[in-house]
C-alpha cells in the first residue's frame, strides 16, 4: 500500500515509521523545515514498546512528487487543517482517500466539503508521544493505538485494504462499524482531559488530587455528552462514567498532547477543540458552561507560554 504521511510530526512520524517497518511505501509529505529536519536527523522512535530507526526517510515537499497515491494519513493540528487543503486536493485528484487521525470533530465538516465526502474516512489514534528537538518521536505511553472506519459506503474497500496492510506493523489497529461514535466519543474525552490538564498546567494525578479540580474534568464530560446528543450522535450518562474512569485509572504522570504544547510555548489547539465545541454548541442553541469557562482559561496561553 502506498502510504502518504501528511504531517510528519509526533503522530505522522510514528505511526509511518511502523508501516515502513512493515514493508509499505511510506512518503512524508512535510514542510521545508521539517523536510531539512528528516534528512540531517532520520526518523527515530524512541518507545517502551520498540525502538526503531528509519535513517534515509522517504521525504516530499509537493505533491507532484508522489503517483498513485493510495491513503493519505492526515496527522496535523487542527489549526493546520485550512493550509493543508491545496495539498490534500492534489492527492484525492490523484485517486487517494484521506484518513484523518486529529483529535476533535470540526475538521470533518471542513475535509468532507473541500475533498467530497467519498474521500475522507474516519480516524482517531491513542498514544502519547511528542518530538524533541532533533524532531525524533518520544513515545511515552504503552499503547499506540489506531482506530478508524468508513464514513461513507464507498470506503469499504480502501478500509479492508488498511486492516490487511497493517497485520504486520508493530502498532494496535481496529476497523470500527461506527466510527463516528468512536470520533464523538474520544471528542468527548479529549476535551475534558486536555482541558483540565492544559488548563491547570499539571498532569492528570495532581488534579486528581484535588477532587474539585477533577470534578471540573466530569462537568466537562456532562458538557460534551450534552453536545453529542444534540448532533445526533448516541453518548449517554454510561459513556461519560466510562470516561472519567479512565481518566481515575491513567498513570499519574500522563498528560495530553495540548498540555505538552503549553509546556514547549507551542500553538494549541484550543480553538480546535474546545473553541470547536463552543461553535457546534451554538449550532443547536446550547451553552456548554464549563467548555467555556476552560476554554477561556487556556486561551491567553496559545502559543504564549513556556
Ligand atoms: N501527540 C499525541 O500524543 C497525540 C496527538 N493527537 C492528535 O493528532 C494530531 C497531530 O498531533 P501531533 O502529531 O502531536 O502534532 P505535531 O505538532 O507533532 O505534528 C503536526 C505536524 O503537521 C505538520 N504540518 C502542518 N501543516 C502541514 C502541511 N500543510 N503539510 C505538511 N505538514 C504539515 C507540522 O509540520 P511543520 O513542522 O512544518 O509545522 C508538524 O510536523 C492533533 O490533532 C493531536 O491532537 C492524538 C493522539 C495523541
Ligand atoms: C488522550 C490522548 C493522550 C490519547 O491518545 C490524546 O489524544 C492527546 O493527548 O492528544
Amino acid at each position: 500500500m502506498k502510504i502518504v504521511m501528511m504531517g510528519a510530526g509526533a503522530i505522522g512520524a510514528y505511526f509511518g515509521t511502523r508501516w515502513h517497518d512493515a514493508g509499505h511505501t511510506v512518503i512524508n509529505l512535510v514542510r521545508e523545515g521539517r523536510a531539512e529536519q528528516l534528512r540531517t536527523h532520520g526518523m527515530k522512535i524512541n518507545s517502551p514498546v520498540e525502538n526503531t530507526e528509519w535513517n534515509d526517510p522517504n521525504v516530499a515537499t509537493d505533491p507532484s512528487e508522489i503517483e498513485e497515491p493510495d491513503l493519505v494519513v492526515l496527522a496535523v493540528k487542527g489549526y493546520h487543517i485550512e493550509g493543508a487543503l491545496p495539498w490534500l486536493k492534489d492527492l484525492v485528484k490523484k485517486g487517494a482517500k484521506v484518513l484523518p487521525l486529529l483529535n476533535g470533530v470540526e475538521h470533518y465538516a471542513t475535509l468532507e466539503k473541500e475533498l467530497g465526502e467519498e474521500a475522507v474516512l474516519g480516524g482517531l489514534a491513542f498514544i502519547i508521544a511528542t518530538l524533541d528537538d532533533k524532531g525524533h518521536v518520544e513515545h511515552t505511553s504503552e499503547f499506540h493505538d489506531i482506530v478508524f472506519g468508513p464514513l461513507h459506503p464507498s470506503q469499504e474497500a480502501i478500509c479492508e485494504e488498511l486492516s490487511v496492510a497493517s497485520n504486520q506493523a508493530v502498532m494496535n489497529i481496529r476497523m470500527s462499524s461506527d466510527i463516528l461514535e468512536e470520533i464523538w466519543k474520544k471528542y468527548m474525552f479529549i476535551t475534558a482531559f486536555s482541558g483540565i490538564t492544559t488548563a491547570m498546567n499539571t498532569a492528570i494525578g495532581e488534579i486528581r488530587d484535588s477532587p474539585p479540580t477533577f470534578r471540573i474534568a466530569e462537568r466537562m464530560l456532562e458538557d460534551m455528552q450534552r453536545l453529542s446528543v444534540a448532533h445526533g450522535v448516541k453518548i449517554g450518562q454510561k459513556e461519560v462514567d466510562h470516561a472519567f474512569k479512565q481518566l481515575k485509572k491513567l498513570e499519574d504522570h500522563m498528560t495530553s498532547s495540548m498540555h505538552q504544547d503549553r509546556r514547549k510555548g507551542l500553538p494549541l489547539e484550543v480553538e480546535h477543540l474546545h473553541g470547536g465545541a463552543m461553535r457546534l454548541a451554538s449550532e443547536k442553541k446550547l451553552t456548554l458552561p464549563y467548555i467555556e469557562t476552560i476554554y477561556g482559561i487556556i486561551k491567553p496561553h496559545d502559543g504564549m507560554d513556556a
